[in-house]
């Protein structure tokens, strides 16, 4: 009987199950796979890649601001001119910009990037805003980030919401998540699910005041071991364990700075180097006395929004501290 050859006689001198699995991790898969180091895992390490709305035809559809908890009306050129400056100092220091480039019209507030998206070791969460004129912001950005190539680790999804700017990153093994208007319990169950399993161990709650949004106007990390704090609204129980880890206080020391001049709401481009606000001498003299090199530029326009540039500016890679 003519017979093909036998299984065996094919398999010969390399045959055998072997097709295994690959046990890397998914970190470890960031570059080869995804294209780069997408990874956040401070609000301080060395920044490389942030994602930015630049203001387009959205914020010319505000007519009444206190419609969209703005404080003025922008003069969009303006805007856009502070936009270009502020992410031009970002360019100068190493940083790859990308942008949001499709939005839609009716959501003006999308220029607040870090509330629509917190990086994290390993990818991005994409939120889910808590109020009504702000939902819908989300889709247009997870369509950018797919085209980045960015992955998305979770979108806040079922009846959570949580705004990226109620997180704060303490280091690669803590962070801040704050409940509030704009974060509910489950919208930080869900975060925390996320995070547990990439190595955060140490999750600090923190009940964000009626009448502030997010955590960025209260506290901020401007060097690895150094925070600046708004002294009365920042709960001792937050603090308490960020002075054990040795953790100098910075308390912003003129209240009007921080509610009218945002000057919490700044973004380190690396640890002990930050970009804040123009326009706030006093808490300007505060950092740089605590040995942190402070680069003003003047955001005046786009604060009429009542958000500064720790708010427009999603972190998508920054070194490790
Ligand atoms: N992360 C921030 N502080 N964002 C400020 C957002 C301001 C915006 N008008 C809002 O109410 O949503």
């Amino acid at each position: 009987m003519v017979r093909d050859k036998s299984a065996v006689e094919v398999y010969d001198d390399d045959y055998g199950e072997k097709w295994f699995s690959d046990e890397a991790s998914f970190q470890d898969d960031l570059v080869p796979v995804w294209g780069r180091r997408w990874s956040v895992s401070s609000e301080v390490g060395r920044l490389r890649a942030c994602l930015v709305r630049r203001p387009g035809k959205e914020i010319e559809c505000v007519k009444n601001p206190a419609d969209w908890r703005w404080g003025d009306v922008m003069d969009p050129q303006k805007a856009r001119d502070q936009h270009d400056a502020f992410t031009q100092v970002y360019r100068d220091h190493g940083v790859d910009v990308f942008y949001v480039e499709e939005q839609r019209e009716d959501r003006p507030n999308a220029i607040f990037m870090r509330d629509n998206l917190l990086g994290t070791p390993e990818g991005a969460i994409v939120c889910r805003q808590a109020t009504r004129f702000r939902r819908g912001e989300e889709a247009a950005v997870t369509r950018a980030v797919a085209k980045i190539g960015c992955p998305v680790v979770r979108t806040i999804s079922g009846h959570g919401y949580f705004e990226g700017a109620c997180a704060m990153w303490i280091d690669r093994r803590t962070i801040v998540l704050g409940t509030g208007v704009r974060a509910n319990a489950e919208g930080v169950r869900q975060v925390e699910e996320v995070l547990r399993p990439m190595g955060v161990e140490t999750v600090l709650p923190f009940q964000i005041p009626y009448g502030h949004a997010h955590l960025d106007g209260l506290m901020n990390p401007v060097d690895r071991r150094k925070l600046l704090i708004f002294p009365w609204q920042t709960p001792y129980d937050v603090i308490d364990p960020l002075k054990r880890m040795g953790f100098e206080l910075i308390e912003a020391p003129d209240v009007d700075e921080v509610k009218h001049g945002s000057s919490i709401n700044l973004v380190a481009l690396a640890p002990g180097l930050v970009v804040m606000p123009a326009g706030n001498p006093k808490t300007q003299r505060a950092l740089e006395k605590a040995g942190v090199e402070v680069i003003p530029v003047d955001v005046s326009e786009l604060m009429k929004g009542y958000g500064s540039l720790h708010c427009m500016t999603a972190f998508l890679e920054r070194e490790e501290i």
